[in-house]
């Protein structure tokens, strides 16, 4: 898919078809016996309540005309105990499908992250993280009706539907044939506007997803927002975006809407022809009509439209969850790109040596990032990415990680291709650190452990002794155990680097990736800093890219990378004296340093 924003809706890739409802209905099988079990108290509180109207037609045939008390008590009685079961029965039910549909909801989206958690970066890059998070949590709530309630809804009216029909016949079968006649009526209206239902509910999706999109991506900015004093523009933005999706929203439901008006104008032509009808038979005494024959007639009448009326609103819901389904379900089939082969190994105990063969590579088939990317390191050396901004120089160790396919060419870890090795084993051996130093929400000792769960307090402290963050650390409220926000907002930039380094050593990686590990970090400190690292460095390869040269020129070789090339590459003395890029890159920040 191409890129998308907020402002761009998403085309769906593949469309839904029946097949897909299947699926549902995999996530609905293991509750089917329960569901049975609802099934069968709804249909039997149905079948009683069906009574009620006979029940009535013989009290006011029979018993009143001939003033039988004891006959009327006793059906009285009787129709008390119908409406007691009917109200326990529908108790059941509204708890068991409560149930029911939470449970089917819960295991839905966890297949949604657990599939999300596999998908690689390049599925991330592609859309706002707003209209994946829609996906997880609003569709799939808005699904959650539709389980809980429409399917046995539906199952118990459609029953219901036959137990009066059943009954109207055995009362009159010439007034239940008038009755019959609006449904054709209704089915033609209902198959006339499912194409514009199912576009109206389509385009709704897409502008809550617009709007979610920009929700998130402004909270995420939003310290840049005030900074900017852009809010009223902002406003401005989102007034549109809710603007959109109230259209969509009325343009969606304009036709539910229609529904209704339409089944009560049906129901009243239907009911007054057989009100005319049936009063005529009962005058002219013709057709076995009586005045018992038409009271339960007209209560029936009643209740024949509700089960209707139901199935139809069913529909309703169900192209609407449709909607949402073919997005749910095209995340849970996003291709995993990047994925292991099917006759992976595991990746045995990296020794260090690296190579990279003829890598090319590309973000977008069109811009190509990566050219001819060939260098080999062995065990325990340090290697150094310079280069200007945009060079390439994360995309090199971002592939060595395996987070995106290379377009050609082979990385070797140890001689073994690292596309041959399952993905799970040969990222658990690295230590990335990347320029992203994310913190999650937690304690500090949670987020440096992150590298390593099994890590123990004192190994999580001496990782971040060795990065220096421990004096930073003992110094906040509970230390250790200091509560840090998602993003780390309430510490420095230089401490989120160094929580996020910590946590990159404490995976004790036999190879070991520093992006701009110590960019934000001040001199006296990384000074510090190189001690304890160049101690920990020894006898494990690393990959370290930094744009203070000073941090890298100790490396064993360093490689100067321009438009995704390799220009140059040798040590800081070799590159120095060879009076190349790396030579005035170094002499303009060693002037820079001196005039200033
Ligand atoms: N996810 C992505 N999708 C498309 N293009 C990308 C993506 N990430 C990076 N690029 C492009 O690839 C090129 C190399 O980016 P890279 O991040 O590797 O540069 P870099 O040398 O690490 O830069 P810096 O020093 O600024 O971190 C850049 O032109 C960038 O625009």
């Amino acid at each position: 898919m191409a890129r998308n924003k907020y402002d761009v809706d998403e085309s769906l890739e593949t469309q839904f078809d029946v097949n897909q409802l299947k699926r549902l209905f995999h996530y609905i099988k293991p509750y089917r016996n329960k569901m049975i079990f609802v099934i069968i108290i709804m249909l039997t509180a149905s079948a009683l309540s069906m009574l009620g109207p006979k029940l009535l037609m013989v009290v006011m045939d029979n018993y009143i005309p001939n003033e039988n008390i004891s006959g009327i008590v006793k059906m009285s009685i009787l129709y008390l105990i119908v409406v007691l079961v009917i109200v326990i029965t529908l108790r059941i039910k509204i708890k068991c499908m409560a149930q029911i549909g939470q449970d089917i909801i819960h295991q839905i989206r966890r297949d949604l992250f657990v599939h999300l958690q596999e998908l690689p970066f390049s599925y991330y890059d592609d859309r706002p993280h707003g209209k994946i998070q829609v996906r997880v949590v609003n569709y799939v709530n808005n699904i959650s009706d539709l389980l809980s309630n429409g399917i046995i809804n539906t199952i118990t009216d459609l029953f219901s539907l036959v137990f009066i029909i059943i009954f109207m016949l055995t009362i009159n079968v010439k007034l239940t044939l008038i009755c019959l006649c609006g449904i054709p009526v209704m089915v033609a209206f209902l198959i006339t506007i499912k194409k514009k239902q199912r576009s109206a509910w389509q385009k709704l999706s897409n502008k809550s997803s617009n709007l979610n999109a920009y929700i998130a991506e402004s909270m995420n900015g939003i310290r840049v927002t005030q900074s900017f004093v852009r809010e009223e523009t902002n406003s401005n933005i989102f007034n549109t975006l809710s603007d959109n999706y109230r259209s969509a929203w009325m343009e969606a439901v304009h036709y539910n809407f229609m529904l209704s008006p339409l089944v009560d104008n049906i129901s009243a032509i239907t009911t007054s022809i057989i009100y005319v009808l049936g009063i005529s038979w009962l005058v002219g005494g013709v057709n076995g009509v009586t005045i018992g024959t038409l009271v339960a007639f007209a209560s029936y009448i009643s209740r024949f439209w509700a089960p209707i009326t139901n199935m139809a609103s069913f529909y309703n819901s169900l192209l609407t969850a449709i909607s949402y389904l073919e997005r749910i379900f095209e995340t849970i089939d996003e291709p995993v790109d990047v994925k292991d082969a099917p006759d992976a190994i595991t990746m045995p105990p990296i020794y260090g040596d690296v190579e990279f063969k003829n890598v090319y590579f590309s973000y977008e088939k069109e811009n190509p990032i990566l050219r001819n990317v060939s260098f080999k390191i062995n065990k325990g050396e340090s290697y150094a990415i310079v280069g200007p901004t945009g060079a390439g120089k994360t995309t090199i160790i971002n592939l060595l990680s395996r987070f995106y396919n290379l377009d050609s060419g082979q990385i070797l870890i140890d001689g073994i291709d690292i596309n041959t090795v399952t993905i799970k084993s040969l990222r658990s051996q690295m230590g990335v650190m990347l320029q992203d130093s994310f913190i999650f929400s937690g304690t500090i000792m949670d987020n440096i452990r992150y590298g390593n769960m099994i890590a123990t307090d004192e190994e999580v402290i001496e990782a971040a002794k060795t990065v220096c963050a421990h004096d930073f650390i003992m110094q906040m409220e509970n230390g250790y155990l200091t509560e840090v926000n998602e993003r780390g907002n309430r510490l420095s930039a230089g401490q989120r680097q160094l929580i996020s380094f910590a946590r990159a050593l404490l995976a004790n990686p036999k190879i070991l990736i520093l992006d701009e590990a110590t960019s934000s970090i001040d001199t006296e400190t990384e000074i510090a800093l190189q001690e304890g690292l160049n101690r920990l460095l020894k006898n494990r390869t690393s990959f370290i890219i930094a744009h203070r040269l000073s941090t890298i020129k100790n490396s064993t070789c360093i490689m100067y990378v321009d438009k995704g090339e390799i220009i140059e590459k040798g040590s800081h003395d070799e590159l120095i004296r060879y009076g190349g890029e790396y030579k005035e890159l170094y002499m303009s920040q060693y002037k820079f340093l001196l005039n200033n």
